[in-house]
Protein backbone atom coordinates (compact mmCIF):
# COMPACT_ATOMS: atom_id res chain seq x y z
CA UNK A 1 0.00 0.00 0.00
CA UNK A 2 1.25 3.54 -0.71
CA UNK A 3 -0.31 6.48 1.17
CA UNK A 4 -0.45 9.65 -0.73
CA UNK A 5 -1.11 13.55 0.87
CA UNK A 6 -1.91 16.27 -1.48
CA UNK A 7 -2.19 19.61 0.47
CA UNK A 8 -4.35 21.81 -1.86
CA UNK A 9 -5.66 25.54 -1.06
CA UNK A 10 -9.20 23.98 -0.66
CA UNK A 11 -8.49 20.52 1.05
CA UNK A 12 -5.84 18.47 2.47
CA UNK A 13 -6.66 15.04 0.18
CA UNK A 14 -5.55 11.82 1.22
CA UNK A 15 -5.48 8.34 -0.46
CA UNK A 16 -4.63 4.64 -0.67
CA UNK A 17 -2.94 2.88 -3.01
CA UNK A 18 -2.70 -1.08 -3.63
CA UNK A 19 0.28 -2.64 -5.13
CA UNK A 20 -1.75 -2.93 -8.41
CA UNK A 21 -2.25 1.05 -9.12
CA UNK A 22 -5.88 0.85 -7.62
CA UNK A 23 -7.45 3.25 -5.24
CA UNK A 24 -8.18 1.40 -1.81
CA UNK A 25 -9.10 4.16 0.00
CA UNK A 26 -9.73 8.11 -0.20
CA UNK A 27 -10.78 10.96 2.34
CA UNK A 28 -10.07 14.59 3.07
CA UNK A 29 -10.60 17.61 5.63
CA UNK A 30 -11.28 21.23 4.10
CA UNK A 31 -9.27 24.28 4.56
CA UNK A 32 -9.58 27.56 5.14
CA UNK A 33 -7.86 30.59 3.54
CA UNK A 34 -7.53 33.92 5.50
CA UNK A 35 -7.28 37.19 4.06
CA UNK A 36 -6.27 39.75 6.70
CA UNK A 37 -5.72 42.45 3.97
CA UNK A 38 -6.95 43.07 0.48
CA UNK A 39 -5.15 40.88 -2.17
CA UNK A 40 -3.29 38.66 1.06
CA UNK A 41 -4.18 35.13 1.18
CA UNK A 42 -2.73 32.99 4.13
CA UNK A 43 -3.02 29.72 5.77
CA UNK A 44 -1.86 28.21 9.28
CA UNK A 45 0.93 25.56 8.65
CA UNK A 46 -0.53 24.07 12.15
CA UNK A 47 -3.62 23.87 10.18
CA UNK A 48 -2.03 22.11 7.19
CA UNK A 49 -0.64 19.55 10.06
CA UNK A 50 -4.13 19.25 11.60
CA UNK A 51 -5.70 18.47 8.78
CA UNK A 52 -3.48 16.05 7.42
CA UNK A 53 -4.11 14.31 11.05
CA UNK A 54 -7.66 14.17 10.75
CA UNK A 55 -7.67 13.29 6.74
CA UNK A 56 -5.25 10.49 7.98
CA UNK A 57 -7.30 9.29 10.71
CA UNK A 58 -10.54 8.91 8.58
CA UNK A 59 -8.30 7.23 5.70
CA UNK A 60 -7.69 4.66 8.20
CA UNK A 61 -11.17 4.42 9.20
CA UNK A 62 -12.56 3.43 5.73
CA UNK A 63 -8.96 1.16 5.18
CA UNK A 64 -9.30 -0.86 7.78
CA UNK A 65 -6.11 -3.63 8.27
CA UNK A 66 -5.13 -2.45 5.15
CA UNK A 67 -3.71 0.53 6.07
CA UNK A 68 -0.89 -1.08 8.34
CA UNK A 69 0.37 -2.60 5.34
CA UNK A 70 1.84 1.31 4.18
CA UNK A 71 5.35 0.75 2.92
CA UNK A 72 5.98 4.42 1.09
CA UNK A 73 4.45 8.08 1.18
CA UNK A 74 3.93 10.66 -1.44
CA UNK A 75 3.70 14.36 -0.59
CA UNK A 76 1.65 16.70 -3.07
CA UNK A 77 1.04 20.25 -2.44
CA UNK A 78 -0.12 23.86 -3.61
CA UNK A 79 3.24 25.41 -4.95
CA UNK A 80 5.11 28.58 -3.96
CA UNK A 81 3.83 29.15 -0.23
CA UNK A 82 6.58 30.56 2.14
CA UNK A 83 6.64 28.90 5.27
CA UNK A 84 9.59 30.66 7.43
CA UNK A 85 10.98 28.77 10.59
CA UNK A 86 13.41 30.02 12.94
CA UNK A 87 16.79 28.56 14.32
CA UNK A 88 14.01 26.10 16.19
CA UNK A 89 12.11 25.09 13.20
CA UNK A 90 9.05 26.86 15.08
CA UNK A 91 6.90 28.73 12.12
CA UNK A 92 7.92 32.69 12.74
CA UNK A 93 4.56 33.67 10.73
CA UNK A 94 1.39 32.78 8.83
CA UNK A 95 2.36 31.41 5.48
CA UNK A 96 1.86 33.79 2.79
CA UNK A 97 0.48 31.43 -0.41
CA UNK A 98 1.14 30.76 -3.74
CA UNK A 99 -2.48 33.47 -4.62
CA UNK A 100 -1.36 36.14 -2.31
CA UNK A 101 -0.60 39.70 -4.38
CA UNK A 102 1.26 41.84 -1.69
CA UNK A 103 4.67 41.57 -4.17
CA UNK A 104 4.02 43.25 -6.63
CA UNK A 105 6.91 45.94 -5.71
CA UNK A 106 9.39 43.42 -4.48
CA UNK A 107 8.62 41.62 -8.40
CA UNK A 108 10.18 44.53 -9.84
CA UNK A 109 13.04 44.93 -7.05
CA UNK A 110 13.83 41.38 -7.90
CA UNK A 111 14.09 41.68 -11.80
CA UNK A 112 16.07 44.70 -11.43
CA UNK A 113 18.14 43.04 -8.79
CA UNK A 114 19.15 39.34 -10.66
CA UNK A 115 19.16 40.39 -14.37
CA UNK A 116 19.75 36.59 -15.05
CA UNK A 117 16.61 36.04 -13.03
CA UNK A 118 14.18 34.88 -16.45
CA UNK A 119 16.90 32.93 -18.00
CA UNK A 120 17.86 30.97 -14.81
CA UNK A 121 14.95 30.80 -13.05
CA UNK A 122 12.75 30.30 -16.28
CA UNK A 123 10.03 32.93 -15.30
CA UNK A 124 8.82 35.96 -15.02
CA UNK A 125 8.68 37.16 -10.87
CA UNK A 126 5.26 37.11 -10.43
CA UNK A 127 3.47 37.96 -6.79
CA UNK A 128 2.49 34.29 -5.88
CA UNK A 129 6.25 33.32 -6.27
CA UNK A 130 8.15 33.02 -2.87
CA UNK A 131 11.65 34.96 -4.05
CA UNK A 132 9.58 38.18 -4.15
CA UNK A 133 7.19 37.49 -0.60
CA UNK A 134 11.03 37.07 1.44
CA UNK A 135 11.71 40.40 0.04
CA UNK A 136 8.59 41.64 1.10
CA UNK A 137 9.19 40.07 4.42
CA UNK A 138 12.70 41.72 4.97
CA UNK A 139 11.13 45.23 3.81
CA UNK A 140 7.82 44.94 5.95
CA UNK A 141 8.75 42.29 8.97
CA UNK A 142 12.31 42.86 9.53
CA UNK A 143 12.25 41.24 12.75
CA UNK A 144 10.39 38.21 10.72
CA UNK A 145 12.88 38.19 8.27
CA UNK A 146 16.24 38.76 10.30
CA UNK A 147 14.82 35.50 12.26
CA UNK A 148 14.13 33.11 9.54
CA UNK A 149 16.63 30.11 9.05
CA UNK A 150 14.97 28.26 6.97
CA UNK A 151 11.88 28.74 3.61
CA UNK A 152 10.13 25.27 3.60
CA UNK A 153 7.19 25.12 0.66
CA UNK A 154 3.92 23.82 1.92
CA UNK A 155 4.47 20.31 1.59
CA UNK A 156 7.93 20.08 2.86
CA UNK A 157 6.28 21.46 6.23
CA UNK A 158 4.36 18.37 6.23
CA UNK A 159 7.26 16.67 5.37
CA UNK A 160 9.60 18.09 8.18
CA UNK A 161 6.18 16.86 10.68
CA UNK A 162 6.29 13.62 9.32
CA UNK A 163 10.15 13.12 9.38
CA UNK A 164 11.86 15.53 11.00
CA UNK A 165 13.93 16.37 8.19
CA UNK A 166 14.26 19.28 6.21
CA UNK A 167 14.15 18.34 2.22
CA UNK A 168 12.39 19.71 -1.03
CA UNK A 169 12.13 18.34 -4.52
CA UNK A 170 12.84 20.43 -7.82
CA UNK A 171 9.58 20.05 -9.20
CA UNK A 172 8.51 21.91 -5.92
CA UNK A 173 11.08 24.42 -5.97
CA UNK A 174 10.65 25.52 -9.68
CA UNK A 175 8.32 27.96 -8.19
CA UNK A 176 10.51 29.82 -5.49
CA UNK A 177 12.30 32.16 -8.19
CA UNK A 178 15.40 30.61 -6.47
CA UNK A 179 15.91 27.45 -8.37
CA UNK A 180 18.78 26.97 -11.69
CA UNK A 181 15.47 25.41 -13.33
CA UNK A 182 17.86 23.38 -16.22
CA UNK A 183 20.60 22.23 -13.69
CA UNK A 184 17.70 21.20 -10.80
CA UNK A 185 19.88 22.89 -8.16
CA UNK A 186 19.32 25.89 -5.98
CA UNK A 187 21.26 29.35 -7.75
CA UNK A 188 23.37 31.45 -5.46
CA UNK A 189 22.70 34.34 -7.35
CA UNK A 190 19.27 34.59 -7.41
CA UNK A 191 19.19 33.21 -3.34
CA UNK A 192 22.00 36.81 -3.02
CA UNK A 193 19.45 38.73 -5.35
CA UNK A 194 17.13 37.90 -1.50
CA UNK A 195 19.45 38.67 0.99
CA UNK A 196 19.91 34.24 1.21
CA UNK A 197 21.72 31.44 1.06
CA UNK A 198 21.78 27.59 0.26
CA UNK A 199 21.89 27.26 4.30
CA UNK A 200 18.08 29.01 4.64
CA UNK A 201 17.32 26.03 2.07
CA UNK A 202 16.20 22.54 2.60
CA UNK A 203 18.34 19.53 0.93
CA UNK A 204 16.85 18.87 -2.98
CA UNK A 205 16.06 15.94 -4.48
CA UNK A 206 13.69 14.52 -7.14
CA UNK A 207 10.55 13.16 -6.53
CA UNK A 208 10.94 9.64 -6.83
CA UNK A 209 14.15 9.66 -4.77
CA UNK A 210 13.48 8.46 -1.06
CA UNK A 211 14.09 11.52 0.66
CA UNK A 212 13.46 10.16 4.93
CA UNK A 213 11.62 7.87 7.08
CA UNK A 214 8.77 8.33 9.33
CA UNK A 215 9.56 9.20 12.64
CA UNK A 216 9.05 6.63 14.98
CA UNK A 217 6.57 8.24 17.76
CA UNK A 218 4.29 9.19 14.49
CA UNK A 219 4.63 5.00 12.55
CA UNK A 220 4.15 3.80 16.35
CA UNK A 221 0.48 6.31 16.92
CA UNK A 222 -0.24 5.21 12.80
CA UNK A 223 0.33 1.46 13.28
CA UNK A 224 2.55 1.64 10.59
CA UNK A 225 6.48 0.39 10.55
CA UNK A 226 8.96 2.59 11.39
CA UNK A 227 10.81 1.56 7.67
CA UNK A 228 7.93 3.46 6.18
CA UNK A 229 9.90 5.68 2.92
CA UNK A 230 8.75 9.04 2.51
CA UNK A 231 9.60 9.96 -1.10
CA UNK A 232 10.47 13.38 -2.59
CA UNK A 233 7.00 14.22 -4.01
CA UNK A 234 5.68 17.26 -5.91
CA UNK A 235 4.40 20.56 -6.72
CA UNK A 236 0.62 19.63 -7.43
CA UNK A 237 1.31 20.15 -10.91
CA UNK A 238 3.81 18.07 -11.20
CA UNK A 239 2.40 15.02 -9.06
CA UNK A 240 -1.33 15.30 -10.84
CA UNK A 241 1.38 14.71 -14.04
CA UNK A 242 2.38 11.98 -12.39
CA UNK A 243 -1.26 10.66 -11.62
CA UNK A 244 -2.57 11.23 -14.37
CA UNK A 245 0.76 9.27 -16.43
CA UNK A 246 1.56 12.37 -18.16
CA UNK A 247 4.99 11.27 -18.56
CA UNK A 248 6.21 11.39 -22.57
CA UNK A 249 7.08 15.13 -24.08
CA UNK A 250 3.56 16.17 -25.34
CA UNK A 251 1.57 14.92 -22.88
CA UNK A 252 -0.95 17.06 -21.11
CA UNK A 253 -3.51 17.85 -18.56
CA UNK A 254 -5.67 20.65 -17.45
CA UNK A 255 -6.79 21.11 -13.57
CA UNK A 256 -9.25 23.35 -12.26
CA UNK A 257 -8.69 23.40 -8.55
CA UNK A 258 -8.57 26.47 -6.35
CA UNK A 259 -6.25 27.36 -9.37
CA UNK A 260 -6.27 26.21 -13.64
CA UNK A 261 -3.51 24.87 -14.72
CA UNK A 262 -2.75 23.70 -18.23
CA UNK A 263 0.09 21.47 -17.96
CA UNK A 264 2.07 20.06 -21.18
CA UNK A 265 5.63 17.68 -20.83
CA UNK A 266 8.75 18.36 -22.38
CA UNK A 267 12.36 16.45 -22.63
CA UNK A 268 13.92 20.25 -22.52
CA UNK A 269 14.22 23.20 -20.15
CA UNK A 270 12.70 25.94 -22.96
CA UNK A 271 11.33 28.93 -21.44
CA UNK A 272 9.15 31.52 -22.25
CA UNK A 273 9.14 34.23 -19.82
CA UNK A 274 7.90 36.61 -21.65
CA UNK A 275 4.00 35.45 -22.06
CA UNK A 276 3.86 34.67 -18.17
CA UNK A 277 4.11 30.80 -19.13
CA UNK A 278 5.51 28.85 -16.22
CA UNK A 279 8.44 26.15 -17.20
CA UNK A 280 9.19 24.17 -14.44
CA UNK A 281 11.32 20.70 -13.40
CA UNK A 282 8.81 17.94 -13.78
CA UNK A 283 8.40 15.24 -11.16
CA UNK A 284 10.43 13.08 -13.22
CA UNK A 285 14.20 13.50 -13.46
CA UNK A 286 15.33 14.54 -17.42
CA UNK A 287 12.10 15.85 -17.67
CA UNK A 288 10.53 19.63 -17.64
CA UNK A 289 7.32 20.88 -18.17
CA UNK A 290 5.51 23.96 -19.62
CA UNK A 291 2.18 25.41 -17.79
CA UNK A 292 -0.18 28.01 -18.27
CA UNK A 293 -1.67 28.88 -14.06
CA UNK A 294 -5.13 30.99 -13.70
CA UNK A 295 -5.02 32.40 -10.29
CA UNK A 296 -8.84 31.61 -9.85
CA UNK A 297 -10.63 28.47 -11.55
CA UNK A 298 -13.10 26.29 -9.59
CA UNK A 299 -12.16 28.88 -7.13
CA UNK A 300 -14.45 31.14 -8.88
CA UNK A 301 -17.20 28.42 -8.81
CA UNK A 302 -17.15 28.29 -5.04
CA UNK A 303 -17.40 31.87 -4.62
CA UNK A 304 -20.31 32.34 -6.96
CA UNK A 305 -22.08 29.72 -4.78
CA UNK A 306 -20.87 30.98 -1.23
CA UNK A 307 -22.97 34.63 -2.48
CA UNK A 308 -25.73 33.08 -3.52
CA UNK A 309 -26.33 30.50 -0.85
CA UNK A 310 -26.40 27.11 -3.32
CA UNK A 311 -23.68 24.16 -3.66
CA UNK A 312 -21.94 22.98 -6.75
CA UNK A 313 -23.68 20.72 -7.67
CA UNK A 314 -27.38 22.20 -7.07
CA UNK A 315 -25.94 25.38 -9.29
CA UNK A 316 -24.93 22.95 -11.81
CA UNK A 317 -28.29 21.41 -12.32
CA UNK A 318 -30.01 24.73 -12.83
CA UNK A 319 -27.29 25.52 -15.66
CA UNK A 320 -27.95 22.20 -17.28
CA UNK A 321 -31.65 23.61 -17.97
CA UNK A 322 -30.80 26.47 -19.28
CA UNK A 323 -31.81 26.14 -22.74
CA UNK A 324 -29.63 27.47 -26.28
CA UNK A 325 -31.18 31.09 -26.18
CA UNK A 326 -30.64 31.74 -22.95
CA UNK A 327 -26.95 30.36 -23.10
CA UNK A 328 -26.11 33.13 -25.95
CA UNK A 329 -27.55 35.80 -24.07
CA UNK A 330 -26.07 35.15 -20.94
CA UNK A 331 -23.60 37.93 -19.48
CA UNK A 332 -19.65 37.55 -19.30
CA UNK A 333 -17.43 36.73 -16.29
CA UNK A 334 -13.61 37.72 -16.15
CA UNK A 335 -12.24 35.18 -13.97
CA UNK A 336 -9.55 37.54 -12.47
CA UNK A 337 -10.86 37.16 -8.77
CA UNK A 338 -7.04 37.61 -7.88
CA UNK A 339 -5.57 38.97 -10.60
CA UNK A 340 -4.15 36.52 -13.05
CA UNK A 341 -0.72 34.97 -14.12
CA UNK A 342 -1.06 34.02 -17.54
CA UNK A 343 -1.27 35.41 -20.25
CA UNK A 344 -1.40 38.69 -18.27
CA UNK A 345 0.81 38.74 -15.83
CA UNK A 346 -1.68 41.15 -14.38
CA UNK A 347 -2.12 41.03 -10.10
CA UNK A 348 -4.44 44.17 -10.87
CA UNK A 349 -6.62 42.34 -13.37
CA UNK A 350 -10.25 42.37 -12.15
CA UNK A 351 -13.28 39.91 -12.00
CA UNK A 352 -16.25 41.71 -13.94
CA UNK A 353 -19.70 40.23 -14.59
CA UNK A 354 -20.38 42.10 -18.10
CA UNK A 355 -23.98 42.60 -19.66
CA UNK A 356 -26.00 41.96 -16.59
CA UNK A 357 -30.13 42.31 -17.54
CA UNK A 358 -33.02 41.91 -15.69
CA UNK A 359 -33.83 38.51 -17.49
CA UNK A 360 -30.81 36.81 -16.05
CA UNK A 361 -31.23 34.61 -13.14
CA UNK A 362 -28.46 32.84 -10.76
CA UNK A 363 -28.38 29.80 -13.56
CA UNK A 364 -26.87 32.56 -15.99
CA UNK A 365 -24.96 34.25 -14.20
CA UNK A 366 -23.55 30.93 -13.01
CA UNK A 367 -23.26 29.41 -16.51
CA UNK A 368 -21.16 33.10 -17.05
CA UNK A 369 -18.92 31.86 -14.55
CA UNK A 370 -17.65 28.54 -15.90
CA UNK A 371 -17.62 29.55 -19.24
CA UNK A 372 -15.22 32.87 -17.95
CA UNK A 373 -13.25 30.19 -16.37
CA UNK A 374 -13.01 27.88 -19.49
CA UNK A 375 -12.28 31.11 -21.87
CA UNK A 376 -9.28 31.59 -19.07
CA UNK A 377 -8.49 28.26 -20.13
CA UNK A 378 -8.32 29.12 -24.16
CA UNK A 379 -5.82 32.10 -23.24
CA UNK A 380 -3.52 29.20 -21.66
CA UNK A 381 -3.58 27.01 -24.28
CA UNK A 382 -3.12 29.58 -27.02
CA UNK A 383 0.30 30.93 -24.91
CA UNK A 384 1.39 27.09 -24.95
CA UNK A 385 0.43 26.65 -28.52
CA UNK A 386 2.67 30.26 -29.36
CA UNK A 387 5.43 28.65 -26.82
CA UNK A 388 5.69 25.88 -29.07
CA UNK A 389 3.16 23.17 -27.24
CA UNK A 390 1.69 20.69 -29.27
CA UNK A 391 -1.94 20.14 -27.83
CA UNK A 392 -4.21 17.54 -29.24
CA UNK A 393 -6.35 16.34 -26.11
CA UNK A 394 -6.20 16.76 -22.66
CA UNK A 395 -6.83 14.94 -19.40
CA UNK A 396 -9.04 16.70 -16.70
CA UNK A 397 -7.85 16.72 -13.12
CA UNK A 398 -9.24 18.80 -9.46
CA UNK A 399 -12.27 19.19 -8.20
CA UNK A 400 -13.82 20.92 -11.39
CA UNK A 401 -13.66 17.52 -12.87
CA UNK A 402 -16.91 16.13 -10.82
CA UNK A 403 -18.66 18.27 -13.16
CA UNK A 404 -19.79 16.28 -16.86
CA UNK A 405 -21.27 19.87 -17.84
CA UNK A 406 -18.10 21.86 -17.55
CA UNK A 407 -15.45 18.95 -18.76
CA UNK A 408 -18.50 19.29 -22.22
CA UNK A 409 -17.84 23.05 -22.44
CA UNK A 410 -14.08 22.99 -21.99
CA UNK A 411 -13.95 20.86 -24.97
CA UNK A 412 -16.47 23.12 -26.42
CA UNK A 413 -14.37 26.22 -25.62
CA UNK A 414 -10.79 24.73 -26.29
CA UNK A 415 -12.08 22.26 -29.68
CA UNK A 416 -10.40 19.60 -28.10
CA UNK A 417 -10.93 16.21 -26.90
CA UNK A 418 -11.36 16.56 -22.77
CA UNK A 419 -10.97 13.40 -21.08
CA UNK A 420 -11.90 12.74 -17.55
CA UNK A 421 -10.50 9.35 -15.70
CA UNK A 422 -11.18 7.21 -12.03
CA UNK A 423 -9.62 9.23 -9.42
CA UNK A 424 -9.53 11.93 -11.53
CA UNK A 425 -10.96 14.43 -8.63
CA UNK A 426 -8.01 13.24 -6.55
CA UNK A 427 -5.50 15.86 -8.13
CA UNK A 428 -2.35 15.33 -6.87
CA UNK A 429 -2.62 13.10 -3.90
CA UNK A 430 -2.78 9.74 -6.34
CA UNK A 431 0.51 10.88 -8.19
CA UNK A 432 1.88 11.58 -4.60
CA UNK A 433 1.21 7.99 -3.97
CA UNK A 434 2.49 6.72 -7.38
CA UNK A 435 6.00 8.60 -6.36
CA UNK A 436 5.78 6.56 -2.96
CA UNK A 437 5.57 3.51 -4.79
CA UNK A 438 8.88 4.26 -7.48
CA UNK A 439 10.64 5.36 -4.57
CA UNK A 440 9.63 2.18 -2.94
CA UNK A 441 11.26 0.59 -6.06
CA UNK A 442 7.90 0.46 -8.85
CA UNK A 443 8.78 0.13 -12.60
CA UNK A 444 7.92 3.52 -14.11
CA UNK A 445 5.88 1.74 -16.99
CA UNK A 446 3.76 0.13 -14.18
CA UNK A 447 3.10 3.28 -12.14
CA UNK A 448 2.63 5.98 -14.33
CA UNK A 449 0.06 4.15 -16.23
CA UNK A 450 -3.76 6.53 -17.32
CA UNK A 451 -5.87 5.47 -14.88
CA UNK A 452 -9.31 3.84 -16.40
CA UNK A 453 -11.38 6.43 -18.44
CA UNK A 454 -14.65 7.53 -17.10
CA UNK A 455 -15.59 10.06 -20.25
CA UNK A 456 -14.55 11.39 -23.37
CA UNK A 457 -16.09 14.23 -24.48
CA UNK A 458 -15.83 15.80 -28.00
CA UNK A 459 -15.93 19.06 -29.07
CA UNK A 460 -19.51 20.49 -30.83
CA UNK A 461 -18.24 22.51 -34.00
CA UNK A 462 -22.24 24.11 -33.61
CA UNK A 463 -21.44 25.28 -30.00
CA UNK A 464 -17.83 25.88 -30.86
CA UNK A 465 -18.87 28.28 -33.46
CA UNK A 466 -21.07 29.83 -31.28
CA UNK A 467 -19.26 30.51 -28.30
CA UNK A 468 -16.10 32.10 -30.29
CA UNK A 469 -18.10 35.58 -30.65
CA UNK A 470 -17.93 35.53 -27.20
CA UNK A 471 -14.52 34.58 -26.27
CA UNK A 472 -13.81 37.63 -28.53
CA UNK A 473 -15.94 40.07 -26.41
CA UNK A 474 -14.26 38.21 -22.80
CA UNK A 475 -11.02 39.56 -24.14
CA UNK A 476 -11.63 42.97 -25.61
CA UNK A 477 -13.96 43.76 -21.65
CA UNK A 478 -10.17 42.93 -20.61
CA UNK A 479 -8.36 44.67 -22.89
CA UNK A 480 -10.48 48.20 -22.73
CA UNK A 481 -11.02 47.97 -18.99
CA UNK A 482 -10.79 51.32 -16.96
CA UNK A 483 -7.61 52.15 -15.23
CA UNK A 484 -7.00 49.33 -12.68
CA UNK A 485 -7.84 50.20 -8.99
CA UNK A 486 -5.30 49.10 -6.85
CA UNK A 487 -5.62 45.88 -3.95
CA UNK A 488 -6.96 48.90 -1.13
CA UNK A 489 -9.53 49.91 -4.11
CA UNK A 490 -7.58 53.50 -4.89
CA UNK A 491 -6.67 54.30 -8.35
CA UNK A 492 -2.87 53.85 -8.66
N1 LIG B 1 -19.62 19.10 -8.44
C1 LIG B 1 -18.66 19.99 -8.71
N2 LIG B 1 -18.51 20.48 -9.96
C2 LIG B 1 -17.56 21.38 -10.27
N3 LIG B 1 -16.68 21.86 -9.36
C3 LIG B 1 -16.77 21.41 -8.10
C4 LIG B 1 -17.74 20.46 -7.71
N4 LIG B 1 -17.56 20.21 -6.40
C5 LIG B 1 -16.52 20.97 -5.99
N5 LIG B 1 -16.05 21.70 -7.01
C6 LIG B 1 -14.96 22.70 -6.99
O1 LIG B 1 -13.71 22.07 -6.79
C7 LIG B 1 -12.82 23.03 -6.21
C8 LIG B 1 -11.84 22.33 -5.31
O2 LIG B 1 -11.04 21.51 -6.11
P1 LIG B 1 -9.70 20.89 -5.54
O3 LIG B 1 -9.05 20.20 -6.69
O4 LIG B 1 -10.01 20.07 -4.34
O5 LIG B 1 -8.89 22.20 -5.14
P2 LIG B 1 -7.57 22.41 -4.28
O6 LIG B 1 -6.59 21.32 -4.70
O7 LIG B 1 -7.13 23.77 -4.68
O8 LIG B 1 -7.91 22.30 -2.82
C9 LIG B 1 -13.68 24.06 -5.50
O9 LIG B 1 -13.40 25.35 -6.00
C10 LIG B 1 -15.11 23.63 -5.80
O10 LIG B 1 -15.95 24.73 -6.14
O1 LIG C 1 0.38 28.51 -8.18
C1 LIG C 1 0.11 27.43 -8.65
C2 LIG C 1 0.99 26.78 -9.66
O2 LIG C 1 1.99 27.65 -10.13
C3 LIG C 1 -1.12 26.73 -8.17
O3 LIG C 1 -1.48 25.67 -9.01
C4 LIG C 1 -0.94 26.26 -6.76
O4 LIG C 1 0.01 25.20 -6.76
C5 LIG C 1 -2.25 25.91 -6.10
O5 LIG C 1 -2.85 24.75 -6.53
P1 LIG C 1 -4.34 24.26 -6.17
O6 LIG C 1 -4.59 24.43 -4.72
O7 LIG C 1 -5.29 25.00 -7.03
O8 LIG C 1 -4.30 22.78 -6.55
Amino acid sequence: MYLGIDLGTSEVKVVLLDGQGNLAAVAGEALSVSRPQPGWSEQDPQAWWDATCTAIARLRDKAGAAFAEVRAIGLSGQMHGAVLLDADDRVLRPAILWNDLRSVAECEALTRAAPSLHQVAGNLAMPGFTAPKLLWVARHEPAVFAATRCVLLPKDYLRLRLTGDKVGDTSDASGTLWLDVAARDWSDTLLAACGLDRSHMPRLVEGPQAAGSLLPALAAEWGLSPDVIVAGGAGDGAASAIGIGAVAPGDGFLSLGTSGVMFVVDDHFRPNPDSALHTFCHALPGRWNQMSVMLAAASCLRWFCRLTSVDEASLLQEIAALDSQALAGAPLFLPYLSGERTPHNDPFAPGVFWGLTQAHDRAALGYAVLEGVSFGMVDGLDALRAAGSQVSKLSLVGGGARSPYWAQLLADALGLDIVTHVGSESGGALGAARLGWLADGGELASVCTRPPVKAVYQPDTTRHAALLPRLQRFRDIYRHRPPALTLTGQQP
